[in-house]
């Protein structure tokens, strides 16, 4: 078993007894289910930067990575200094989040909010908005097609934005549909943890022009960027080059300097 396999594994343990502790019928109830989504990809296209910046504690690539950090101070930085939505990991286990995590973000800044998980359920779609997500991300390598579709459904009768995270061409050509907001090219093999830009780079232009690009993992400088907006990209989701740092809030601030400089 490779380690999505696993961490697919232990979330439909893990959400099973979620159901039953807090059914759908009960998250129904909660303020921020009747909430008005705001367009992660609406943001995306407008920004000059569209900088998705993410808040986690640690990866099962990177287990020291900032385990200590507080949701709060962080994601007010990320807005302040010019992020275009803000990506929280939710997954307890692997990246020592949690749904907690995501309504204090909810709570702290007004920018769209991407709730990162493994969503293998359609429980965790009702879940995502009652907590206050505007954007869920469904990951092409653990679903298949007509879950894709159930799910990107569903999404959409919530109100709620989707990602859909590619690593290849054919999860590519067998998972896009018309209720897919945005593609993300994830940089990363998560069945190996490799990081390479060249992922995003070789498929941007397979991906049609109605969706939002994002390339996702591994950007650690600003001239990444530069180079994936050449292939098309409008969004760029970083999550560690920032959280390994004692301050992420500040590290984001001088990474969106030095782009705006070189933006100019
Ligand atoms: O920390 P990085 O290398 O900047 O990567 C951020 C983000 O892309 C990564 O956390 C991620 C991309 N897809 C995922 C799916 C599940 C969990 C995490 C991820």
């Amino acid at each position: 078993m490779n380690i999505l396999e696993k961490i697919a594994a232990d979330k439909r343990v893990e959400v099973a007894t979620q159901k039953e502790e807090v059914p759908v019928e009960v998250l129904q109830l909660l303020p921020h289910f009747k909430r008005k989504c705001i367009s992660l990809s609406e943001n995306l296209r407008k920004s000059p930067a569209g900088i998705i910046a993410e808040f986690k504690r640690r990866s099962p690539s990177h287990p020291d990575l900032n385990p200590e950090a507080e949701v709060e101070e962080i994601v007010k930085a990320y807005e302040k200094f010019g992020a275009a939505g803000i990506s929280v990991l939710t997954d307890e286990a692997y990246f020592g989040g949690g749904m907690e995590d995501l309504s204090l973000a909810r709570e702290s800044v007004k920018l769209p909010l991407l709730r990162k998980d493994f969503v293998i359920d359609e429980y965790q779609i009702y879940e995502a908005k009652a907590m206050g997500a505007d954007v869920i991300l469904l990951i092409a390598a653990l679903l298949n097609e007509k879950q894709i579709e159930k799910f990107s459904k569903l999404a959409k009768e919530l109100g709620l934005e989707v990602l859909l995270e590619v690593h290849n061409r054919e999860e590519l050509d067998n998972s896009l549909m018309p209720e897919i907001d945005m593609v993300g090219v994830n940089n990363r093999n998560l069945k190996t943890f490799e990081v390479d830009l060249n992922t995003s780079k070789e498929l941007a232009a397979a991906i049609p022009e109605e969706y939002v690009k994002v390339s996702e993992s591994g950007i650690s400088d600003t001239a990444a960027i530069l180079e994936l907006q050449k292939s098309g990209f409008q969004g760029f989701l970083i999550g560690g080059n920032f959280m390994k740092t004692e301050d992420p809030g500040a590290s984001f601030a001088a990474f969106m300097q030095q782009l705006n400089k070189e933006n100019q």
